[in-house]
């Protein structure tokens, strides 16, 4: 199995060692720190330095400008590959060890005496049976998840992720550590639960005792105190809604904030936020490991729309849709006891439908659902229009969703035809056209946007909470840096530039936007030839920013033995029309007359395009796997 790293460009001229050391392999004895002035040039890539040998090195270019192809340079600098067999590849995340040498790490055994994941208080000797018990819930330390589950016969394995977890192995001892937790962006529920599970997790996990909560946002490293907080101080925190430390956009300032990490000694940094705070997260991380310091950095996904990439959902995504219920009853009432009743709900998503689309899933109330990943059109044969009179004509009243990032073409318009009055697009028009067609019409607008994301998380995200924050303390103390999330139902550690090189969005290509269709029974707006388009675009989009001619993906990549099987080979048929590959028809298999108007619709949607994983298509029974390919034996709903 051939395995690489890609080097910033000033530390490759720095390679020349034959070097095949694992991180995960016990270190050199002896604690330095490394904190203080930036590490020598000698240092980067040194003997106990990822797994890189001469024989990998002709690779090494390649695969660093094939990855500059699709990654941004500064990311493609950074990237760790490694390829496993059948198309396995690693994108993998950053350790100490990749930058320092001579760490300092725990024994084999439990490395702490008070150990994750069981309140163990004492340590014990290896050989008893508790501390056999107890090293069950470590993760294999090759285990990985894969970013696609939905595959082929012949597919590759594809690109995987570090599996998150407990650790045998840690690069910090209890008393050393010195962590700090910052929240920034929009509100979103669950931040207090995060917040609070971090804390505790460290005291009751680790035995952390020196934690600080950075006050709002990125500007809070350098303008304001830090708080120390305890199990104590944060007891209560996840029955509210917001956040205890407070939140701000902008103002992040890397030199500052690492300045000040540097000289209050901290060496964990957890960073909850959007997109944008993930971004900051990997500047952060960038200078830190410039300077050479032992810091970890970790990042926890935040935003409630639902749009960071990789992961399979955010937390707060859950809650939100449930409070958007409310909202959408409230406009149902109303519409229903009016003439020609409209209740019109306005719910979040600037770029992305998530919220918009679940809570119209979630509610059957809902009779037409607008999002800014499809577009649509007012006036005219199948415009929203006129499926909004038939709709009033059929029923009486009507619900309409619309996510605020929704027609915004259209917005755009109307401000500039009401002569730069700043309306609300939607509405004006609506009205207007119910004065030419002399409907009489009532209209509800509610918007609960605010009200929605200030609420505490409910049940279900607590739990997500809980396990990120866990999630994101195993990873922080083996030495990584890492955005964490869930991965097709496995907490996995995510490289930064996978979050931020793209934004999560609803694929109108996919089934779950033709499941809403035929819930909702609107037109789609869109024709055949917009699916196309649209379907072209989510290829192009969701195609992972990794290396296209590494070995697997390249003219030694492992070839269906008939021919037939691949991706290529299989004709693409819309959904409902079954399979229609030369294969499947020989074999007689026939297409499903496409009869209600919703299986129309749905008829645009075939199985095989879309790109997005295993949301709501069929998965293996077990997702995690080592990079020969081995299944992980461990029981079902782990984390
Ligand atoms: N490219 C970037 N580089 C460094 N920092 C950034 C970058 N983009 C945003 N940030 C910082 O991240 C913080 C939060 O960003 P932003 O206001 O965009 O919210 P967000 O994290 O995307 O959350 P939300 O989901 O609410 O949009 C701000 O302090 C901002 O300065
Ligand atoms: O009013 P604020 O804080 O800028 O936040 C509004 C935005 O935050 C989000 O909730 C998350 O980005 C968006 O849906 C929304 O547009
Ligand atoms: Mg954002």
């Amino acid at each position: 199995m051939a395995s690489h790293i890609i080097l910033p460009k000033e530390e490759e001229a720095a390679l020349g060692v034959a070097v095949e050391e694992d991180h995960d392999s016990p270190a050199a004895p002896g604690y330095q720190h490394q904190q203080g002035p930036p590490v020598a040039k000698a240092l980067p890539f040194s003997a106990t330095c990822v797994r890189i040998s001469r024989d990998s090195y002709p690779n090494l270019r390649a695969l660093r400008n094939a990855s500059a192809m699709s990654l941004p340079d500064d990311d493609a600098a950074y990237a760790k590959l490694e390829e496993g067999d059948y198309g396995y590849l690693l994108d993998d995340v950053p350790h100490f060890t990749d930058y320092l040498s001579d760490l300092p790490v725990s024994a084999d055994t439990p490395p702490l005496p008070t150990h994750p994941c069981l309140a163990l208080v004492v340590p014990l000797p290896d050989s008893t049976p508790a501390v056999k018990k107890l090293q069950q819930y470590f993760v294999n330390a090759d285990d990985t998840v894969p970013e696609k589950v939905v595959v082929q016969k012949d597919s590759p394995r594809g690109v995987h992720f570090r599996r998150a977890g407990p650790r045998q192995r840690v690069y910090f001892e209890s008393e050393d550590v010195k962590a700090c937790i910052v929240t920034c962006g929009g509100l979103c529920p669950g931040l207090n639960t995060v917040i609070r599970e971090l804390v505790c997790g460290l005291s009751h996990m680790y035995n952390v005792n020196d934690i600080f909560g950075i006050q709002n946002g990125y500007k809070g490293f350098y303008s304001s105190n830090y708080l120390p907080m305890t199990p104590k101080s944060v007891n209560d925190i996840h029955k509210r809604g917001g956040t205890v430390l407070g939140t701000s956009r902008g103002g992040h300032d890397t030199k500052k904030i690492v300045d000040n990490i540097q000289d209050r000694g901290i060496n964990q940094v957890y960073i909850i936020g959007g997109d944008g705070t993930q971004k900051g997260a990997y500047e952060i991380y960038k200078e830190i490991r410039r300077r050479g310091l032992k810091v970890a950095v970790a990042g926890v996904p935040k935003t409630i729309d639902n749009d960071i990439a990789v992961i399979d959902k955010s937390f707060g995504f859950d809650s939100a849709v449930e409070e958007a219920q409310r909202a959408i009853d409230a406009a149902h009432v109303e519409a229903s006891s009016a003439e020609n009743g409209i209740g019109l709900v306005k719910l979040m998503g600037r770029y992305s439908g998530f919220i918009a689309m679940y809570a119209t899933l979630a509610s059957r109330d809902v009779d037409c659902c607008l999002i800014p990943e499809s577009p649509f059109y007012l006036e005219g044969e199948g415009g929203l229009f006129e499926y909004i009179e038939k709709r009033l004509k059929e029923n009486n009243h009507m619900v309409i969703v619309v996510a605020e990032g929704a027609g915004q073409d259209l917005i755009a318009k109307s401000i500039a035809a009401a002569d730069q009055i700043d309306a609300s697009g939607n509405k004006l028009l609506l009205d207007d056209y119910c004065k030419n067609k002399k409907m009489e019409m009532t209209i509800k607008y509610i918007d609960p946007t605010y009200m929605i994301r200030a609420i505490p998380s409910n049940a279900s995200d607590n739990v997500y909470c809980t396990l990120l924050a866990h999630s994101a303390i195993h990873g922080a103390m083996a030495g990584y840096s890492f955005t964490v999330g869930m991965v097709n139902g496995r907490h996995a550690y995510i490289p930064f530039h996978r979050v931020t090189s793209t934004r999560n969005k609803v694929k109108i290509t996919d089934r779950m936007w033709a499941r809403l269709l035929s819930s909702t029974n609107q037109p789609s707006f869109l024709s055949q030839k917009d699916i196309d388009a649209a379907r072209e675009a989510d290829k192009l989009a969701s195609k992972s920013p990794v290396p296209v001619n590494t070995k697997e993906h390249g003219e030694n990549a492992k070839k269906p033995a008939n021919g037939e099987g691949s991706s290529d080979a299989v004709v693409q048929e819309p959904f409902g029309n079954g399979p229609t590959s030369p294969a499947a028809l020989a074999a007689g298999a026939v297409s499903n007359p496409a009869l209600t108007p919703a299986a129309v619709s749905m008829s645009f949607y075939d199985v095989n395009a879309g790109e997005q994983p295993s949301r709501e298509d069929e998965a293996p029974e077990e997702v995690v796997e080592c990079r020969c390919g081995e299944r992980s034996t461990d029981g079902r709903g782990e984390a």
